[in-house]
């Protein structure tokens, strides 16, 4: 389906998503992960969050999907507390850089995990999981097991999983850093696609200057010592994007902007 960018900007609602108000990380052994990270996100945007090694990115998404405490601040999602999401499963879901499936699962039985989880009945289960498959273009090994499938297979496989709740909000981490350039190109197109069929907001870390400004209609640029927000950059870029406008003059100067303020 093509959208234009005016359909793309009618996806991002008023509503706010994620908003974190001077939030700070210290780690035990005192690092200052993150310290006065103010942040607001609508619903319906795509952000990546880019920055160097260390600068706090994986600490932002593992706060705000609750896998630890801000030592200060407050984190609100959807509208409600941590805690409270965490009460609410399915409305938000994280894919991490290593596809942590169960080995002893079939592919099928790992993506119907978040529904079992939520207690929905089998054969619902199963209709939907297949569904999210048939989307991942996986159908034809719901019934392998994850060591049978490549490492870009996996990563579908838990994009899948991590969709087949139909979350609002969707974090993922690094997750597409260890595959080969042209399975990660794949992954890219299918995960914007995905965003455009559902509408969610999605919380992307990365290092690639590249994939965040391709991706997103939004970048947030952070830097370390300690990690904290330094500026924002806006991609306007219409979607669907394509590879070839990587090159169009207003994608190269956003891109040459973030390697520029990397760099500093
Ligand atoms: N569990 C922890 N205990 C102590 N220090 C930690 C812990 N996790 C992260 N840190 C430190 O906090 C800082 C921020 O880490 P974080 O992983 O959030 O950064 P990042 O930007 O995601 O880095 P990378 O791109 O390398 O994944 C780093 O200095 C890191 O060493």
């Amino acid at each position: 389906m093509a959208i234009n960018v005016s359909e793309v900007s009618s996806m991002i609602g008023q509503r706010v998503a994620v908003s974190l108000r001077d939030v700070s990380k210290q780690y035990t052994g005192g690092t200052w992960a993150l310290q006065g990270v103010n942040m607001t996100v609508r619903e319906g945007e795509f952000i990546s969050l880019l920055g160097p090694s260390g600068c706090g990115k994986s600490t932002v998404l593992r706060t705000v999907a609750g896998l630890q405490t801000a030592t200060a601040g407050s984190v609100e999602i959807l509208g409600s507390s941590v805690n409270a999401i965490k009460e609410r499963p399915g409305e938000i879901a994280f894919v991490f850089q290593e596809p942590t499936l169960m080995p002893w699962r079939s592919v099928l039985a790992n993506v119907g995990l978040p529904l079992e989880l939520m207690g929905v009945p089998r054969v619902e289960r199963r209709e939907r999981s297949l569904q999210m498959l048939e989307m991942v273009g996986l159908q034809s090994v719901a019934n392998k097991l994850p060591r049978q499938l490549s490492g870009g297979m996996k990563m579908r496989v838990s994009i899948a999983r991590a969709l087949v709740s139909k979350p609002k909000l969707l974090m993922l981490d690094e997750p597409f850093a260890a595959l080969d350039e042209i399975t990660r190109q794949r992954l890219h197109e299918e995960l914007l696609k995905l965003w455009e069929r559902f509408g969610m907001t999605v919380l992307f870390v990365t290092h690639n200057v590249f994939e965040a400004v391709y991706l997103s209609s939004r970048v947030i640029v952070m830097q370390s010592n300690p990690g904290r927000i330094r500026t924002e950059l806006k991609v306007s870029a219409a979607y669907p994007r394509k590879r070839d406008m990587l090159s169009d003059s207003e994608f190269s100067s956003t891109i040459a902007q973030a390697i520029k303020l990397l760099e500093e």
